[in-house]
């Protein structure tokens, strides 16, 4: 590959989509307006967000993570904002390290913004049909009285923070959100100072859920990880079924636009997640194109 060219893969967690930009040594200057010109549908790639992936020694928040992961998750929303932490893209990123030959089946830790996410692969499917199951960690419940404001529609929302912000309400219909091209409104603002993914859910059955969602930083996704466990845990202590209370384990099974999330929480709180995490083209990128101020985007 010549020194103009940066080498790029595009893949997906069940339709939620990224475009994987390999930087192992840490060298590239991806700028917010390079991430948005990377996603923009119609003028570059197109995606939901950006996973870069670096090794943890040579990116500054990578090496403050302890636990011994070698790689960094450096996860860009659409519009070029940074975000702690993206549970369909840790799958993709994990992915295309199998595929890469820099790990195998088996467990794999991985360093992101939230902190360090444990990964089970099973052996690749075809097309990556294979399940991941990521461990999440342990959701937050700040707790307080929040509301989500839709077209002079308001609902309750429980506030989850699984690494990164969630407002999780539950309606009647999933329609009721309406067209989500605009962001929900939060309220209050202050309970979420770094703005908010918003999920909106109905029950499909027992233990069975269905889910629309707003992403910050990247509009209305066909589907958001993080968010789905949100989802999961707000709907467990709804249910009556809070693993912390009953002593025992839960699962849900968590339905998105894109596909399906089968997600469960243990009494010490730990949250798994298992889907599919596929990649589906590799090329290269045009590095004048993707700086066209004259800014290099390698160092
Ligand atoms: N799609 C992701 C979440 C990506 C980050 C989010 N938009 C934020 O800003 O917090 C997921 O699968 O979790």
């Amino acid at each position: 590959m010549s020194s103009a060219q940066i080498g790029f893969l595009k893949g997906h967690g069940i339709e939620n989509d990224f475009v994987i930009v390999p930087d192992h040594e840490g060298r590239l200057e991806l700028s917010p307006a390079a991430v948005a010109r990377l996603c923009d549908r119609r003028a570059g790639i197109g995606a939901d967000g950006v996973l870069r992936v670096v090794r943890s020694a040579a990116h500054p928040e990578g090496c403050a993570m302890a636990g011994g992961a070698e790689w960094f998750m450096d996860y860009r929303n659409g519009d070029g904002s940074v975000a702690e932490m993206c549970g369909n893209g840790v799958r993709v990123f994990a992915r295309y390290l199998q595929r890469a030959g820099l790990a195998g089946a088996g467990d794999l830790a991985v360093a992101t913004r939230a902190g360090i996410r444990r990964v089970h692969m099973a052996e690749d499917g075809p097309g990556g049909a294979g399940g991941i199951t990521v461990d999440m960690g342990r959701a937050l419940l700040p707790g307080g009285e929040v509301s989500v404001c839709v077209s002079g529609r308001h609902w309750p929302a429980v506030h989850v923070d699984m690494g990164n912000p969630h407002a999780v309400c539950f309606v009647d219909d999933l329609a009721d959100a309406g067209s989500l091209l605009t962001a929900p409104a939060v309220v209050p603002a202050a309970a979420y100072p770094e703005g908010a993914n918003v999920e909106f859910v109905v029950d499909r059955g027992p233990r069975h859920v269905a889910l629309r969602v707003h992403e910050r930083g990247s509009g209305e996704t066909r589907s958001c990880g993080t968010g789905a466990c949100a989802v999961m845990v707000a709907a467990a202590r709804r249910d009556g079924c809070d693993p912390a209370v009953t002593g025992l384990p839960v699962t849900y099974t968590v339905d998105v636009p894109g596909g399906r999330l089968v997600i469960g929480e243990r009494p010490d709180g730990t949250v798994e997640m298992t889907g599919p995490a596929v990649i589906v083209a590799e090329g290269v990128l045009d590095a004048a194109w993707l700086a066209p101020d004259g800014a290099s985007p390698a160092s």
